[in-house]
Parts: C-alpha cells; sequence; structure tokens
C-alpha cells in the first residue's frame, strides 16, 4: 500500500486535498483525522505538519508527499522534488522599511527574523553575509516594528501583508516556490504505484490546463487550422458528410482558447466548441 504524507493545515492542506479528490482518492472528512485508508486505490494518507513532511519523508516510512518546496529546503531532510503541482504559489524575500536596504549586502551586522530560518541561514552563507538569524512561528511582519529584527525575510504571494506592515521587499526574490510531491533522495523512481500517483496527479494538472476544442473547416484552410491548433501529439481530423469539409478535434491551453477560437472564425472554421476535460492520462 503506498504510504503518502499530506498537509493538514495552513495554505497547502485545502487544495492538495481538493487535487486529491479530482484525482480519485478517498480523503479525510473531518479535519481532526490523522490518516485514512483508500482500500480502493490501495493507498493510506498521514495527515501531518506541513513542516514535518519532508521529515517523515526522508525518514523512509511514508513513500511520497506534498509540501511546499521552501519547506521542503527549510528543512535540510534527505528528500527530493519528483512533481511540482502548481498551486500555493509564492516568493520568498527580504523586507524591510521603506529606503533600509537595498540588496542583500546590506544585511551586513543586521538581524533577520524568519519562520525559514534554513533557507535564510543557507542563503546568507551563500552570499557571503555575516547577519543574525532570529526564529519566529509566524506573523513575522510585526518583528521588526516591535524590535526584535531589522529585516525580515518571509513568503510573499500578494504582497498585502507586508503593505499593511509598511514594509517594502528588496533585494532577488531568495526562491519561487510552490506545492510539491516529495520523495526519499534516491528512492525507486520506477516503482509502479508511484509512477500511477503521479500520473493521476499529471492528469488533473493536464485537465486543469487543458481544453478540448472542435470545430469544422474547409480542406483548403486545414494545414492554418491545424497550426492554431496542433494540439499536444496531433489533431484527430475526421471527414464530414458534406465534400471538402473536416471535423478537427484538439487540446488546447484554456487560457489561450477565445484567442484561438477567433483565430479559427477568422479563417473560416465554423461551429468551433471548447469543451472541458475532468480526467486524463496523457
Ligand atoms: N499566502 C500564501 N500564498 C501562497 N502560498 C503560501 C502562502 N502562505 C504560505 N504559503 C505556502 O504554504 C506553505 C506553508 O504552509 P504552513 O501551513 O506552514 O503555513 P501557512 O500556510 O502560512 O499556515 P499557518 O496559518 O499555519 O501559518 C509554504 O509552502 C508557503 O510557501
Ligand atoms: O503576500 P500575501 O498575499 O500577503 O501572503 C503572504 C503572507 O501569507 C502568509 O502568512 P499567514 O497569513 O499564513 O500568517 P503567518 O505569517 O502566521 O504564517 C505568509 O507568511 C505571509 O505573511
Ligand atoms: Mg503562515
Amino acid at each position: 500500500m503506498l504510504r503518502i504524507a499530506v498537509p493538514n493545515k495552513g495554505s497547502l492542506s485545502g487544495p492538495a486535498a481538493d487535487m486529491l479528490h479530482e484525482a480519485g482518492y478517498q480523503q479525510r472528512r473531518e479535519s481532526k483525522e490523522l490518516r485514512i485508508v483508500d482500500p480502493v486505490n490501495d493507498v493510506e494518507f498521514f495527515y501531518l505538519r506541513p513542516r514535518d513532511i519532508a521529515i517523515y519523508v526522508s525518514s523512509g516510512q511514508l513513500d511520497i508527499g506534498i509540501t511546499g518546496r521552501d519547506l521542503l529546503i527549510d528543512s535540510g531532510a534527505d528528500a527530493e522534488e519528483i512533481l511540482p503541482l502548481g498551486f500555493a504559489r509564492s516568493t520568498f524575500r527580504f523586507a524591510s522599511k521603506p529606503g533600509e536596504a537595498n540588496g542583500v549586502a546590506d544585511l551586513k551586522g543586521k538581524t533577520v527574523a524568519t519562520s525559514y530560518e534554513g533557507i535564510v541561514a543557507g542563503h546568507l552563507a551563500e552570499q557571503g553575509i555575516d547577519a543574525s538569524v532570529v526564529h519566529l512561528d509566524g506573523a513575522v511582519e510585526t518583528a521588526i516594528e516591535l524590535g526584535v529584527a531589522e529585516v525580515i525575510a518571509d513568503v510573499v504571494e500578494t504582497g498585502t501583508s507586508l503593505r499593511n506592515a509598511g514594509l517594502e521587499v528588496f533585494g532577488e526574490p531568495i526562491m519561487k516556490s510552490e506545492a510539491v510531491v516529495i520523495r526519499r533522495t534516491g528512492a525507486d523512481a520506477e516503482e509502479p504505484k508511484v509512477q500511477q500517483f503521479l500520473r493521476r496527479l499529471q492528469g488533473v494538472l493536464v485537465a486543469r490546463t487543458y481544453v478540448m476544442m472542435d470545430y469544422d473547416c474547409r480542406v483548403e484552410q486545414l494545414e492554418k487550422a491545424v497550426a492554431l491548433t496542433p494540439g499536444l501529439e496531433s489533431p484527430t481530423v475526421s471527414p464530414l458528410h458534406n465534400e471538402g469539409w473536416v471535423a478537427v478535434r484538439a487540446m488546447v491551453p484554456a487560457k489561450e482558447a477565445q484567442r484561438i477560437m477567433d483565430d479559427l472564425y477568422d479563417i473560416g472554421a465554423r461551429a468551433i466548441l471548447t469543451t472541458a476535460i475532468h480526467a486524463c492520462r496523457l
């Protein structure tokens, strides 16, 4: 049975459960449940603190886990990323009162407050900057006003939390993060149950990113039309009862669907339809 660590709280837990549900896995009904078995899919889910997931996975008792890339790196655990999941996207940045610092060099001799000590200490060492790091559990934006630090390093998504605290980012982003699937470093990459799990999640990612497009066009326009909708491998082209016309079917990126429909219409395609994809295996 495949044993999978899933975030039990915070920004990652809701979207992770949604994705697993879309991939056909049973999920817990109550937020207090710590583990559930999904016998139909031969999987057991362990609901753990997002910060602990890389440590559990690196210990080898659990096969895979879902966590944030930033949490994985911060933990220093012996685990590696095998699939990015496209949600909980953020950057990790330094911030201070406006005008107090311009780049990482200005951190020399300062105190940086963060919940991600591993990332910050590693970054400072890499840059050869001598600064102190103070660990706080959260709400680090307040640390400057309350005199705990001159600089903070934190997750930034919209920037609202920083703005509300009167702070500004400076320097280059330390890293970009998103939710990722991880496994123990060097674990068997070909393990069929792991591969099947990854294929299911990839199916969800594709179903979220693409739509199916169908249309009719004249044979003379087919090459131009196919250039607009090349599909993932190649579009399906079928003859129509009316001679000189064909029906075309291809997957297109959902974000581009409206523009592609306009372009197809302009070259003479008609009966252009898009439909959602619910699940797929590529
Ligand atoms: N506002 C946000 N937008 C996107 N991702 C975020 C955001 N806040 C945290 N994350 C991501 O969530 C993960 C941290 O999860 P964790 O549960 O530890 O913190 P949290 O989501 O801030 O919840 P908590 O309420 O417990 O502080 C990291 O991967 C981080 O990048
Ligand atoms: O750029 P934004 O869209 O404002 O998002 C980023 C904020 O969200 C998270 O905080 P959270 O609300 O989880 O509180 P925490 O600091 O206690 O973790 C993170 O730690 C930042 O503070
Ligand atoms: Mg938080």
